[in-house]
């Protein structure tokens, strides 16, 4: 891991309460997937390419969506303000003047208008993304996708990873299961029939995400495809785009880690739509290796956190800026000149040799 990000992460461990540092870095059942998430990138090795370099690289990525001058954006994560006073509104400024996407939860603690005026207080032009669960009820989908319209947001991300909670054995052991008095979900506010929680069903279905579709002219991405046959459909569906993730280690257990799993979706998509990968990314290396992969881009969750708690704004700013710093290096190193020189014949597994039919 980054140094850098693991001093904000001893940070963050110091200020926080522990009830909810272990909500931010914990996963579901034994945390196989959460350890392997971090532990497939150390598997993986990058080869150099030399005297092919630039001084200054480009490093911005264009999404349906939005331009991401790194290509880093923020996922989307629960519940901000147990981080800091300032909540997303903190996550919002810091992404902007980073000039990434903050992919903004339909669970946080400020509302969608709020966050995207946050950001865009910041860089008037700033992207900010809506994340939802697809709801049993469709007219509290609708409504919420109606809010984040209304906010500005400039895409949606439908998280289709949980038909379940994942069953978080930390936060089964401190009996965390509410926010604390005075911090609520401020989007889940006066929806149609009342409801207030949202609602994990496994019965929500392509059907309903081919309604969504026409309830919505933003980009609509689709979070938590792991299977290649998956991503297919979900082209065939209209999607915009795909983000390989297991959800940082936090729905099934059984689950292979993120960056495993990327090489089959991004074949299975060929080109059609970009793919981003999140899940274990802790460092400019874990960024270049997903890129050159395949992934468009990658999303960072709980080092945003981390930043979040150890410093608001400006940690979140530091946690994004080590990214980019170190992202930049190592395609120097690599002799990239912008990301599209991260191909996937530079990718090794470490300990099983290097092929002569490489590139
Ligand atoms: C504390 C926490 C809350 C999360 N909340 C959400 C959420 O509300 N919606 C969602 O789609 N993903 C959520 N995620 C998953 C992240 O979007 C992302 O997939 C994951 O954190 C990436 O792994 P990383 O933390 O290793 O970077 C959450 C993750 C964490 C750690
Ligand atoms: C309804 C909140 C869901 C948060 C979440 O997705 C997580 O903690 O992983």
């Amino acid at each position: 891991m980054n140094t850098g990000l693991a001093e904000l992460r001893e940070k963050a461990r110091a200020v926080l309460d522990p009830v909810h540092y272990d909500y931010y870095a914990g996963g579901v059942g034994d945390e196989v997937v959460l350890g392997e998430n971090e532990a497939a990138f150390r598997r993986l090795a990058l080869l150099p390419r030399v005297l092919r370099g630039r001084a200054t690289r480009d490093l911005t990525v264009d999404l349906p969506g939005g331009r991401l001058r790194l290509p880093v954006l923020v996922a989307p994560t629960a519940f901000h303000r147990l981080a800091h006073p300032e909540g997303e509104v903190a996550t919002a400024r810091a992404a902007a003047a980073a000039g990434t996407v903050l992919v903004s939860g339909v669970a946080s603690t400020v509302a969608i208008g709020d966050v995207v005026a946050a950001a865009r207080s910041v860089d008037a032009t700033a992207s900010v993304w809506f994340q939802l669960y697809p709801q049993p009820d469709e007219a509290v989908t609708a409504c919420l996708v109606e809010r984040a319209e209304r906010a500005g947001c400039t895409a949606l991300v439908v998280t289709v990873d949980s038909p379940v909670f994942g069953r978080h054995r930390r936060d089964a052991e401190h009996g965390f299961h509410d926010l604390p008095a005075g911090l609520a979900t401020e989007n889940m506010r006066d929806l149609p029939g009342g409801v207030r929680d949202i609602v994990m069903s496994p019965e929500v279905s392509w059907d309903h995400l081919d309604r969504l579709r026409e309830t919505t002219s933003l980009p609509l991405w689709l979070k938590g495809v792991l299977h290649p046959r998956d991503a297919v459909l979900a082209v065939e569906h209209g999607v915009a785009g795909v983000v390989v993730s297991n959800h940082g280690g936090r729905q099934s257990d059984l689950a292979p880690a993120a960056v495993e799993a990327l090489p089959a979706v991004v074949d299975a998509v060929a080109g059609r739509v970009p793919v981003v990968l999140d899940g274990g990314v802790r460092g400019g290396g874990d960024v270049a290796v997903a890129l050159a992969l395949g992934a468009a881009a990658v999303g960072v969750g709980r080092p945003v956190l981390w930043g979040l708690a150890a410093d608001g704004a400006a940690g979140v700013g530091r946690v994004l800026d080590l990214l980019r710093d170190e992202f930049d290096h190592v395609l120097a190193l690599c002799g990239g000149r912008d990301p599209a020189d991260l191909t996937r014949d530079l990718v090794v597994t470490r300990g099983r040799g290097v092929s002569a039919r490489c590139g």
